[in-house]
């Protein structure tokens, strides 16, 4: 496949190794302060765009790859405000995008571990139930976006909680969320239930960025011959 790169940071880089190994050729490079390249043959030749950049350029390098009718594989965090928007272009103008909080199998099974482990917990309200996450000191937004997503889902399930907050809880019904950064950290996400008995803890350790990478590769593959708003759960069925 013909893929180009937009962002060109630490994954962009650990990405275009990724898809090398697995054959691909990278036709285009966009970082910041390149928005000519949108324009370019070289773009509009590619079979799909990878994107990870930032929570402020997200939503715009999404419109210019749709203009060039390039579709979009996407990994930034921190600009779903702007999600209905984007789910909208797919739905009415025919565009294909890929997202995920975390592309990674590990942290997608951890996903289905948290939603029925939450199943679980709906029936035992002495457990309160809390988020940690830890990343690296360059990281931008926060809560991390898979955090984010464990929280969701979590809500989606335990009826005692409401809504999820960044920090200290006010209210039982609030689901709080601690984000930590330290160091290079990759990424660790722990949900943690505790009631005046004990703990139950699950994390995910994420040990370098290769899982990411392989994930957004792979989605970027899935991507061929469809249309529409994609997510891990088309692509791993679970
Ligand atoms: N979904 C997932 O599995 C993962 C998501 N991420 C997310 O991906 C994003 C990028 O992460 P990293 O590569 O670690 O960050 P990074 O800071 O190392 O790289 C971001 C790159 O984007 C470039 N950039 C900034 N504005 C741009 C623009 N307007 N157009 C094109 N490029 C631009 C920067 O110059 C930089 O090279 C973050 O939002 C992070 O949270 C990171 C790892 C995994
Ligand atoms: O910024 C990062 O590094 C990461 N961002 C994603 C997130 O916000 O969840 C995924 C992973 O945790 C690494």
């Amino acid at each position: 496949m013909k893929i180009a790169l937009i962002g060109y940071g630490k994954m962009g880089h650990e990405i275009e190794k990724v898809a090398r190994e697995r054959g691909h050729e990278i036709v285009c490079i966009i970082d910041i302060n390149d928005e000519e390249k949108f324009d370019s043959a070289e773009f509009k030749s590619a079979d799909v765009a990878i994107e990870f950049s930032s929570p402020q350029s997200a939503l715009r390098n999404y419109r210019k790859a749709f203009a060039a009718d390039v579709p979009v594989v996407s990994g930034t965090t921190g600009w779903l405000q702007h999600l209905n928007e984007v789910k909208q272009l797919c739905e009415k103008e025919g565009k294909t995008f890929f997202y995920a909080s975390n592309f990674s199998l590990g942290v997608n099974i951890f996903f289905a571990v948290n939603r029925y482990l939450a199943e679980i917990m709906n029936r035992f309200p002495d457990y309160d139930v809390r988020l940690e996450e830890t990343h690296h000191i360059h990281k931008l937004d926060a809560p991390s976006g898979t955090a984010i997503s464990l929280a969701e889902d979590i809500l989606a399930r335990i009826d005692r909680k409401e809504t999820w907050v960044l920090n200290e809880a006010h209210s039982p019904h609030e689901l709080e969320i601690k984000a930590f950064r330290e160091d290079e950290v990759p990424g660790i996400h722990t949900v943690i239930y505790e009631s005046e008995a004990d703990m139950i803890r699950i994390t995910h350790d994420a040990k370098n960025r290769k899982g990411f990478a392989l994930g957004a590769v792979l989605a970027a593959e899935f991507t061929q011959g469809k249309k529409g708003f994609l997510t891990m759960e088309d692509l791993l069925k679970f």
